[in-house]
Order: structure tokens, then sequence, then C-alpha cells
């Protein structure tokens, strides 16, 4: 169709041509007429002059003709009175006499032959012009000619060129009408091909169509009777739930026995392990040599480690060498991520309801706070454990409903300060607790709710300007200051109204150089006292606990006294101590490392509370904490004292399942399920019915289709 449309376009392109050629060439003809009319007109013209120019001639010789014999006769006449001689004279003067009207006669015909001379030479000239007008005409003529016979060529050449034009239109024009009928006959034969097809398809679709219809009829059928089927299905799908809960529930409670039969059980054997382990645990913390000390004699390495074993130190000392055995110990290149590694189980413990506590223990310059703090692009234990902390209890929401309290706390020459305090430079107490609990709080001391990520970069910044605002020197005071970080998490499990509370104590300890050796006079002399009061102290309280003394002395120092819950009992305690690699401190490693070791041997003993609340658990029904990592909870309603110790939180808690556990227990209970089975089974019947919906659509779309297209 396109091929002899353009087919017709360039005929009709070529008709205009040929329009064209034929108006130039009638054209042309035209201007051929004109010109041979001209032609004409000028031949005319030129035989009215020769006409003219024959009757002028015609006439010249008449007048010469007449003006002759009159000259003849004049001259016969002369030469005959000139022939009679006597006579002649009187002849002559006869004739002289008589030739007066001769004479007149002669000047008449002279003049008459002048006038005729003169005639003659206007009629040669008019007769030369016009010759010359014949030869123009003849040279126009004959260039008329030349010219006719240039157009004539012109029009025979176009005529043969629009012939050969014409020609091959028509063979163009026959060949596109052959084309577009060769085309129109295919593009009919497919069409032929097609409605045979359609016939085809038709006469297959009829029994299609009449199975559909036969469809439509049983869905239709079908959506008739599905309220029935749905109301049929939904009781049998309640019967079914509730045989399910049934079965459930009791394979439930079975289950439940034996668990906490098992859990009972695993509790003996966590606290025979716990008993047998230890719950104190010592790292020990090597620093690197720094830059400004690599070239001094101090840094010849003093400290080698076993490739083999990494609880083990080996020290040398005045060319004597020593090995210690501690729980690990980290390399100069250990990084704060591997150091937090190690500590994350015991920090996240808390979230479960332990009480923890790390210090960090070493001669000044030795990296304790470098370990506890960190740098700010590397932070230490204090700051990854409350970003731990805080991501652990985010995860395990909405279960449990987590508070995250911080406290941080200075102990300067035996006086406690409130980092976190409007006012830092006031003297904090430690009491009693009013409440009859026999329990320790701290009036007056701020505890800041973290509830973001940005809550804890504020209280660090706060409390490190607190205490820088506090001092003159902040390096010099830090050393001579226990910095304690108090994290406090309180939990509440609202689907089982379980409860727990656990405290996490950071404690970046003073230096514990020796005053004889730091040399300290007047004011330094009193801050070396009194750290080496409350270390000693430390000491004191873990060797009572080591020894299971009957009374342990936890009122000798400020630090033991505030750490007491976190000390005693079940409570979990890390002990970092640090080294520093210099030849010169090492008298002062040693020390530290004697001491760690001492305090590695210490098993913190179950407070008797706590021992009966254990024993009571074993029996009873509602056991208590059934793992290290599992929390120790408290019913819903016994209140939480800020100030508890690890004893009285445990006094009488019971088992807490696992979350999902304690979930589908509750949900079974409160038939929640039944619920949930039930909305889901009608659901899928809705579903059913809007896809059996959908489907008679599409079948009555196509009947319609069909019947009204094909
Ligand atoms: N593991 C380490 N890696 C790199 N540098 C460290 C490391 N431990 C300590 N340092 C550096 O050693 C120097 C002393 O460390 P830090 O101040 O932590 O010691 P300290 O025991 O807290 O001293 P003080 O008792 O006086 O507070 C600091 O410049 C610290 O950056």
């Amino acid at each position: 169709c396109k091929n002899s449309s353009s087919c017709l376009r360039q005929v009709s392109r070529w008709e205009n041509q040929a329009r064209q050629r034929e108006r130039r060439l009638n054209e042309l003809e035209r201007e051929l007429l004109e010109k041979s009319s001209r032609v004409e007109s000028l031949h005319r013209q030129l035989d009215d002059g020769h006409r003219q120019l024959e009757e002028s001639k015609r006439r010249q010789e008449e007048a010469e003709l007449k003006l002759s014999l009159r000259l003849q006769e004049y001259e016969e006449e002369l030469a005959r009175q000139a022939a009679m001689p006597p006579r002649v004279k009187y002849v002559t003067q006869t004739v002289e006499v008589e030739s007066a009207d001769s004479q007149r006669a002669l000047v008449e015909l002279q003049t008459k032959n002048a006038g005729l001379q003169e005639q003659l030479s206007v009629q040669s000239q008019l007769l030369r012009e016009l010759e010359t007008q014949l030869h123009q005409s003849q040279r126009t003529c004959a260039q008329l000619r030349t010219q006719i016979l240039v157009y004539e060529g012109e029009m025979e050449r176009a005529q043969g060129q629009l012939e050969v034009e014409m020609q091959n239109l028509e063979e163009e024009k026959n060949r596109l009408i052959e084309e577009a009928f060769i085309r129109a006959e295919i593009e009919m034969k497919a069409v032929h091909e097609n409605l045979a097809g359609v016939r085809m398809n038709l006469l297959s679709l009829q029994p299609a169509l009449r199975t559909l219809t036969c469809d439509y009829n049983c869905l239709k059928r079908q959506v008739q009777e599905f309220p029935f089927m749905l109301d049929k299905a939904i009781t049998e799908a309640k019967q079914e739930i509730c045989q399910v809960i049934s079965e459930v529930s009791t394979t439930n409670q079975e289950l439940l026995r034996k668990y906490k039969r098992e859990m009972n059980l695993r509790k003996k054997c966590h606290n025979e392990l716990v008993r047998l382990k230890g719950n104190i645990r010592v790292f020990c913390r090597v620093r690197p040599v720094c830059l400004v000390e690599q070239d001094s004699v101090d840094s010849k390495a003093m400290l080698s480690f076993d490739s083999e074993d990494d609880a083990v130190l080996y020290l040398s000392n005045k060319g004597k060498m020593m090995t210690f055995d501690l729980d690990k110990v980290f390399p100069p290149q250990a990084t704060q991520e591997e150091v937090f590694q190690e500590v994350q189980s015991l920090v996240t413990s808390c979230i479960d309801g332990f009480n923890v506590c790390i210090f960090a223990y070493g001669q000044t310059g030795s990296g304790k706070t470098f370990t506890m703090e960190g740098a700010v692009d590397n932070p230490g234990i204090n700051q990854r454990a409350l970003r731990l902390l805080f991501s652990e209890v985010t995860d395990k929401a909405p279960d449990w409903d987590y508070r995250i309290s911080v406290s941080m706390v200075e102990i300067y020459n035996e006086t406690l300060r409130n980092l976190l305090g409007e006012n830092p430079s006031n003297k904090l107490d430690i009491k009693m607790n009013p409440d009859g609990s026999g329990q320790l709080y701290v009036p007056g001391l701020t505890e800041f709710t973290v509830q973001s990520p940005k809550d804890i970069n504020r209280v660090f910044e706060l409390g490190h300007m607190n205490r820088a605002t506090a001092c003159t020197n902040l390096n010099e005071h830090s050393s001579r200051s226990h910095a304690l970080l108090i994290i406090t998490v309180s939990g509440f499990n609202s689907a089982t109204g379980n409860r727990t509370q656990g405290k996490l104590n950071l404690v970046d300890l003073a230096g514990s150089e020796r005053i004889g050796k730091s040399g300290a006079e007047g004011s330094r002399l009193r801050e070396a006292q009194c750290i080496n009061k409350s270390l000693s102290a430390l000491g004191d309280v873990i060797n009572a606990l080591r020894g299971r003394h009957a009374h342990v002395p936890f009122r000798n120092s400020r630090l033991t006294y505030l750490l007491q819950d976190s000390l005693n009992g079940d409570s979990k305690t890390l002990m970092m101590v640090q080294v520093s690699p210099l030849s010169g401190n090492m008298s002062e490693s040693v020390c530290s490392l004697k001491f760690a070791q001492r305090v590695r041997s210490v098993e913190l003993v179950p407070s008797s509370s706590s021992s009966r609340r254990l024993e009571n658990s074993s029996t009873s029904s509602s056991p208590t904490h059934d793992s290290l990592d599992s929390p120790p909870v408290t019913p819903a309603p016994l209140p939480i004292s800020r100030a508890s110790s690890a004893g009285s939180t445990l006094s009488s808690t019971s088992r807490a399942p696992s979350s999902t556990r304690r979930r589908s227990q509750s949900q079974l209970s409160t038939g929640t399920c039944t619920l949930c089975s039930t909305s889901t089974r009608i659901y899928v019947y809705v579903c059913v019915c809007m896809c059996m919906c959908v489907y008679i659509y599409i079948y009555i779309y196509i009947y319609i289709y069909i019947y009204t297209y094909v």
C-alpha cells in the first residue's frame, strides 16, 4: 500500500512535469506562431517594397522612355535643322527664333527632366533604402528561420524527452500497478488465510465457550454456596483450633515441667562451675612503649609473652625471670576492640541482672585511663560498654522494657564527688537505705537516663567537663583519684511481669605506686596515703572474701564501700592489671602482678541470703537464674531499690523462660492464638472468594469478547 501510494505520488509528479513541459511547448509554439506571423508580415512588407520598387522602376522606365523619345525627337529636329546650311543660320535663327517655344519646351522638358531626375534619385534612394531594408529583412528572416530551426530542434528534443519520460512514467506506472496488484493479491491471500484461521478458531472456541459457560455456571453455584461453606469452614476451623490449643497447652505444660527440671539441673551445674572457676577474672594489659620512651635506656624488653598460652606473662626483674599466670594477657599491640571483645560477655550479663565490676589497676602511666576511657577516636571499655548495653536492650524490645541509668563518681582523698551533678565539687556520702532493707545508697547522686546513643556522648562530655573544672591539672588529678562509671540496667517484662536489675561498675583506679618510690610530700603525700589506703582496703576486702571471713571490711574505704554490692556474692569482677613495659617500672609491675595473682585466686562467696535463695529455688517451682547469661528475675510486685545488693535483688527470684517461650505461653493461655488463627482462616477464605470473583469476571470478559468481535 505504501509502495503504491509512493508510486502514485511519483506518477503525479511526473504528470505535473509533463504538463509543465506541455505548457512550455505551447508557449514555444505560440512564440513560433508569433514569429512566423512576424516573418509573414515582413514578407508581405518585402513584397510591398518589391512591388513599389518595381512600380517606381516601371514609372522611371516610362519617364525615361518618354524623355528619351522626346530627346530623340529634339535631336532629330535639331539634326534636321542643322542639315540646311544657309538656312541653317536662318533656320538657326529661325530655330533660334522658332526655338523660343522649343526652348521653353526644352526648358520645361529639362525642368521636368530635372524633376524626373530628382524623382529618380529619390526613387533610387528609396530603392536603396528598400534594398537595405530588404537585406535587413532577409537577414532577420534568415535569423528567424535559424531560430525557428533551433526552436524546432529544441521542440523536437523536448518532445522526444517528453515522449521518453511519458514512456518511462507509463512503464513505472504499469510496474507500480503490477506490484500493487501483486501485493494486494498477497494481502488478500493472507486475509483469506486469517479468515480461514478465525473460522477454525471460532469452530474450536465454540466448545471452549460451552465449557466456560459450564464453568461459569458451576462457579456461580459455588459462589452462592460459598457463605454456607465459609460458615462451615469457620466452625470446623474453630473446632480444630480449640483442639490444637488444648493439645498445645497440654504439651506446653509438659514441656514447661521438663524445662524447669532441666533448668534446676543446669543452675546447679552452673553454680558448681562458678565455684570451681572463681568469679574474679584477672586480665593483664601491657601498654606499648611511647615514641618519647623509645630511645631511653628504660625501653629494653623486660616482658615477654608465651606464643602458645595467652594467659602467661614472663617478667625479667633484677636478672630474675618471673612467670605470672593470669586469665588473659594482652600484649602491647592489642587493640581496644580486642580488649573489649574479652570483656563484653561480662558487660551484657549486667542486662541479665548480675552485678559486675571492672576495674583497671596499675601504676601511674601504665594505661589505665586509656583502657577504660580511651581516646576520642579510639574509645575504651566505658563508652563501648554503654553502647553495647544500649544496642542489646534495644534488640530485646518490645518484650523487655529496659532503663539504663548512668552515674559518674570520683573518689579523691576519700571524698566522693558527683561528676554528673550541677555542682561537682559537692561532697557525697554513702548511707544506709532508710527503707530498712539494709542496702546502701548515695543521697544526691545524679542518675542520667540514657535513651539514645547521643545521650552516651553527652554523659561522657559532662563527666569529663566536671572532672576538669574541679581541678587545676586534669592529668595529674586523674592519676590521684578513682573514677567510677556506674551503669544500672533495670528491665521489666510486661508479658511475664518479671523484673531484673544489674549494675555495672567501671573503675579507673588511681595510680598504685608506692609512696617511698614516688617520694611524695605534703598534699601529694596525703593523696598517696588515701590512694594506698583505698587500694589496700580493696586488697583486704578481696582477701576476706577469699578467706570466707565472717566480716568483710567493705567500710574501710569509700571505694570498697561503694563497690560493696558489686564485689559481694555472685557478682562478677574483672581486674585489668595495667603494666608498663619500661625496665625502670619493673618493680612496680611486679607488685601489681603479684596483687593481681592474689586477687585471681579469690572466689566471691554468695551471700547467705543468696545461698538460701538458691537452695529454695532448687526446690521451688520458680527457680533462680539459669545460666551465666540468663537473668535472675524478680516478680512484678517487688519494688526495685536503686542501691539494692545482688543478694537482696535475688531474694525472691523466679526463673524467666526465654522470651519466645514466655510469649507463646501467655498467648496460648489468653486465646490470642485462636483468634489469630480464625482471622487467618477468614482472611484466606475471603482471598479465595475474591480470586473466584476475578476468575468469573475474566470468563465473562472473554465470553463477551468472543461474541462481539469473533
Ligand atoms: N594500649 C595503649 N596503646 C597506646 N597508647 C597507650 C596505651 N596505653 C597507654 N597508652 C598511653 O600511655 C600514656 C599513659 O596512659 P594513661 O594515662 O592511660 O595511664 P594511667 O595509668 O591512666 O595513668 P594515671 O594513673 O596517671 O591516670 C598515655 O599517653 C596513653 O595514651
